[in-house]
């Protein structure tokens, strides 16, 4: 499970994380919507540490991120709406690097690697270095890696942007199968259809504030007369 709790973030005088409250229970695909500059980004950043919060708590599987951050971070492996580290490693180097670091055995990375490198189009990519991939293999490299030490929890960015439509349909058939084998699938999207698509649970957030989180057919129930998610989205967020 994920739990936030009264988490808030301010820069410089400014909130753009106020209050946030979410629960995201084992077996889903949960979506993370607000448009843009709404703090979905931020929120991730403290998720996994990446940020300081100012106020509040967040815990993975029951590891709060800031008193146990190794252990927390043990929990979820984590795909950023930008992946430019580790440019001068090839492919292949930056997998292995990510499979020393979790420990993963020599057999067991070495099927995976080959299973979801080929699954994600990238074999043939492996041996080069990654500042010539293009931003969709870049993901797809940085997705690889969580692949390859199985975490309980995906915490992903924006994952879809960027890729083709073929990598974009194996990447949601991964998530549904995290999400049903009792794991949590938590990304964030502005991309309405993707969301209707996949998703079991969703929470809205405009300007730092929760304006929805409930289950996906909660949410449809909302828009029924005549209403699409579309519409009910730029109503909760204030921009109808
Ligand atoms: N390092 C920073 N310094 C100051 N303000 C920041 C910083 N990073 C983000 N912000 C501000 O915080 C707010 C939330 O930004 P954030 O990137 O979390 O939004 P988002 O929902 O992820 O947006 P998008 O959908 O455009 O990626 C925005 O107003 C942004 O300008």
């Amino acid at each position: 499970m994920i739990e936030l709790s009264e988490v808030t973030k301010t820069y410089a005088g400014k909130t753009v994380v106020h209050h946030l409250d979410l629960q995201i229970q084992p077996g889903k695909i949960f979506g993370f919507l607000g448009p843009n500059g709404a703090g979905k980004s931020t929120t991730i950043k403290m998720m996994t540490g990446i940020l300081p919060m100012d106020e509040g708590h967040i815990t993975i599987n029951g590891k709060d991120i800031e008193k146990e951050p190794l252990e927390t971070k043990l929990q979820f492996g984590y795909v950023p709406d930008k992946s430019d580290s580790f440019l001068r490693l090839k492919g292949i180097e930056y997998l292995n690097f990510i499979a020393d670091i979790y420990d993963v055995s020599e057999e067991k990375r070495k099927d995976r690697i080959e299973y979801y490198a080929k699954l994600l189009d990238l074999d043939e990519a492996l041996h080069d270095q990654i500042h010539t991939y293009s931003h969709g293999m870049r993901q797809k490299t940085v997705l690889c890696g969580v692949l390859i030490h199985q975490p309980d929890v995906w915490i992903l960015d924006e994952p879809l942007t960027g890729l083709d439509p073929k990598s974009a349909h194996v990447l949601k058939q991964l998530m549904r199968e995290q999400a049903d084998a009792g794991k949590i699938v938590f990304f964030s999207s502005h991309v309405l259809e993707v969301v209707e698509q996949l998703c079991d649970e969703v929470a809205i957030i405009d300007q730092g504030s929760l304006r929805f989180q409930g289950e996906m057919h909660e949410l449809k129930e909302e828009f029924q007369e005549g209403k699409n998610l579309e519409s009910l989205f730029l109503e909760l967020t204030g921009h109808a």
